[in-house]
């Protein structure tokens, strides 16, 4: 029933140098995998990465070659016509490779749900919300065009919280950065930080301290991605929320994170979890253990970001929003229509199934691959 599996590897220049810790990206290259039926559906779904390996484990081209090479003879060969089944053989067939796992699913659940005709959101158990609140991430590198950024994004309505990528300098220098940066956008506005794992225990000790005492509102990731005991220290040690972010690498990580109570917030990722339903069984782990929610991304372009977006609209608890504002770093639009961002919020669409029409002249104009 499936006739074709295609992924495409699509460069798109960001608005401007987006700086983290382990990289700084000029472009962001996104990894679409297009999946067609015999009866004409089309299901689109993302696999992108940050920083080719600088982030995680797979890339853009580990992810083609292995959608190609082993994906694909899977599910063209599958007359199973069950979704679950064909998944099912898939997550026994393919090890790891969770990236590219999530961007199949999601293709296949896209399709499905246009079968059906609902929207995605409704295979994940339904919405319990039809718009999520999204930060914005300052990462240029520089305190004042920060701060210049964060109000123009007040005013217009954007976003009202921002999160500052930080772990690139010594910490004493960012520390004073992201402080300067929440004194000028006042107590109203949310600031938190992402060390994406930069920093050592002893720097973590210190540098929390000092954001704690400045009023910042979240920590995510300081610490190395396997030293989860450091993670679980500094969660007990203070009470600005510490979130795991590279720590969560599916529902068994977020199971070994939460058993120990390691962190006060979650950071769910489709990408990261290998699919939308194994982002829900992360959302499950942590409401069992009573730790809080948080909608991450991996800086996706527009189908991943939706496809993020129906899945964080099933969760129950969504106590620190989402950052759902990939495609509004890059400068290319893929899709017909744009996703809906307005106060404050990315807005879900209502069509079956992701909900989105994809622009294919334009990825043809944009595609390396
Ligand atoms: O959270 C990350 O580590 C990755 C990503 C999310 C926002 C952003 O600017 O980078
Ligand atoms: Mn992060």
């Amino acid at each position: 029933m499936y006739t074709s599996v295609d992924t495409l590897i699509v460069g798109i220049p960001t608005i401007r140098p987006h700086k983290l810790s382990v990289t700084t990206m000029q472009v962001q290259t996104l990894v679409l995998v297009k999946i067609t039926t015999e009866d004409g559906l089309v299901g689109w779904g993302e696999a992108t990465t940050i920083g080719g390996l600088n982030y995680a484990a797979e890339s853009p081209e580990s992810v083609k070659a292995n959608v190609e090479h082993y994906f694909a003879p899977l599910l063209l060969q599958d007359k199973s016509d069950n979704v679950a089944q064909t998944l099912k053989q898939v997550n026994k067939a393919i090890n790891g490779n969770r990236f590219a796992k999530c961007a199949v699913q999601t293709a296949l659940l896209d399709i499905q749900a246009q079968r059906l005709g609902v929207p995605l959101s409704e295979l994940l158990g339904g919405r319990l919300r039809n718009s999520l609140p999204v930060l914005w991430t300052l990462a240029s590198g520089d305190t004042d065009k920060d701060i210049a950024e964060a109000q123009k994004m007040i005013a217009a309505k954007r976003h009202n919280t921002f999160k500052l990528k930080i772990g690139s300098n010594p910490w004493q220098q960012d520390v004073e950065h992201v402080i300067a940066i929440k004194q000028a956008l006042g107590k109203d506005v949310s600031v938190r930080v992402d060390v994406n794992r930069a920093w050592s225990e002893m720097e973590c000790i210190h540098g929390i301290q000092a954001l704690q005492d400045g009023g910042i509102d979240l920590v995510e990731q300081p610490c190395a991605i396997e030293n989860t005991d450091a993670l679980r220290r500094l969660t007990e040690r203070f009470d600005v929320a510490i979130m795991a972010d590279e720590a969560l690498t599916g529902p068994y990580s977020a199971y070994r994170v939460a058993k120990n109570h390691g962190a006060h917030v979650f950071a769910v990722k489709i990408a990261q979890s290998g699919g939308l339903l194994e982002a829900k069984e992360v959302a499950t782990v942590a409401k069992l253990a009573g730790i809080d929610l948080y909608g991450g991304t991996m800086l996706e372009g527009p189908i991943g970001t939706i496809a993020s977006a129906h899945t964080f609209a099933t969760f129950e608890n969504l106590a620190f929003g989402t950052e759902l504002f990939g495609p509004l770093l890059l400068t290319e639009e893929i899709l017909t229509e744009p996703l809906q961002y307005r106060d404050f919020e990315l807005h879900l669409p209502t069509a079956p199934g992701l909900g989105v029409v994809v622009d294919e002249n334009k990825i043809d104009a944009l595609r390396h691959q």
